[in-house]
């Protein structure tokens, strides 16, 4: 396919919705608010290190990417308040990124991110041991504007990938990976943005995404947006819509890929995958590189990050289920590499089992 060449890969002409931000004069996290989509846009203005984290523990800003995204331009906003002497300085900046680390076990680029960090940190000490704290945030400063804007050209390098890969029909896609989930355009619904683009004519079917909507409030936002035709449905309708032939293939995201193709994304997403196989419907996973996690064997070692009890018993603000009834609330499932049909990056479209090799 040629059409490919059409699209847009420029992260510095991109025009489109960016969530996570640098303000302006350079001393505060900018995020769009993902708890009050899709009833209005608050844009929050974030400068110290608890406000920062809880913003990505209660989802303000959530999805593997703009997790990253968010905990890189946080840890250097919040380093422009650390002490002026080295020493104290680098063993705040150490507290601050061990707090960002400790939000959300499961998405990995979290942690690269904090490490992209720190690691640039220690690289600028190696060759000026003396370097003074101004040095320091100012490294921090690139490194984290680096990041986000390297997220933005992974996605839409992946989204044009991707596009060549997805068929005309009826497209599933479970949780929200637009450009809400990333630094920009997104992963799963970047490579919806990017066909459509292109001309191909898709009908994304929403899952809504239980038991946090954010396949409802945000993914069908976003796609209403743009103008591109969905239909949003329960999580539980997916199979009928699969039986009936009106979908012609899923895409997802991931908060981690394992070395043997395993991607942990979305409770709700190996069910997906699932009724996939079945169907013979072909299930693409679409994630930047920051998301394969190579150190990890298979998805078993991937951890799920288990959430209050309150987001599956409460809907709307009220009560659905006895106060007092266990629950079980894990946020992400794992899909075994098998029920993959390729894994979209920005380096090319690979069959779950070749992601080592690509990776060395
Ligand atoms: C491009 S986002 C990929 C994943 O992070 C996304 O599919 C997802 O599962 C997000 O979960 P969330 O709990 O909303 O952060």
């Amino acid at each position: 396919m040629t059409i490919t060449t059409k699209l847009d890969t420029n992260p510095d002409t991109y025009a489109g919705l960016r969530p996570v931000q640098l303000r302006e004069d350079g001393r505060a996290l900018v995020l769009l608010d993902q708890r009050q989509l899709p009833r209005e846009s608050v844009w929050l203005e974030l400068d110290a290190l608890e406000d920062i984290a809880v913003a990505i523990e209660t989802l303000t800003v959530r999805g593997a990417p703009a997790i990253g995204c968010a905990a890189a331009i946080g840890l250097y906003v919040v380093s422009l308040g650390l002490p002026e002497t080295q020493a104290e300085f680098l063993a705040e900046l150490e507290a601050a990124s061990a707090r960002l680390a400790d939000t959300r076990p499961t998405a990995v680029n979290l942690f690269v991110a904090l490490d992209q960090l720190r690691a640039a940190v220690q690289e600028q000490l190696r060759r000026e041991p003396e370097a003074e704290v101004a040095k320091l945030r100012e490294v921090l400063r690139a490194t984290a504007l680096d990041h986000v804007r390297e997220d933005l050209r992974a996605c839409l390098e992946l989204g044009a990938h991707g596009a060549a890969k997805l068929p005309a029909g009826g497209i599933l896609t479970h949780c929200n990976t637009g450009a809400l989930a990333t630094s920009g355009h997104g992963t799963a619904l970047g490579v919806v943005r990017s066909a459509w683009a292109l001309g191909t004519k898709l009908h994304v079917f929403v899952d809504e995404t239980r038991p946090l909507l954010q396949g409802s409030r945000l993914t069908a936002w976003e796609l209403v947006h743009d103008g591109i035709p969905c239909s949003l449905i329960c999580d539980n309708m997916a199979g009928a819509m699969l039986a009936r032939g009106e979908i012609q293939a899923a895409i997802v995201g991931a908060d981690r890929i394992a070395r043997n193709g395993d991607a942990a994304n979305k409770i709700g997403t190996y069910t997906v995958a699932v009724l996939c196989k079945h169907h013979g419907v072909p299930f693409y996973v679409a994630a930047p590189w920051t998301t394969i996690d190579l150190s990890l064997a298979s998805g078993a070692a991937i951890p799920i990050e288990e959430r209050s009890p309150d987001e599956v018993r409460v809907h709307g603000g009220a009560l659905r289920a006895p106060a007092t009834v266990p629950v079980r609330n894990p946020a992400f499932d794992v899909t075994p590499a098998e029920l993959i049909t390729g894994i979209i990056t920005e380096r090319g479209v690979f069959e779950p089992g070749q992601l080592a090799r690509a990776g060395r």
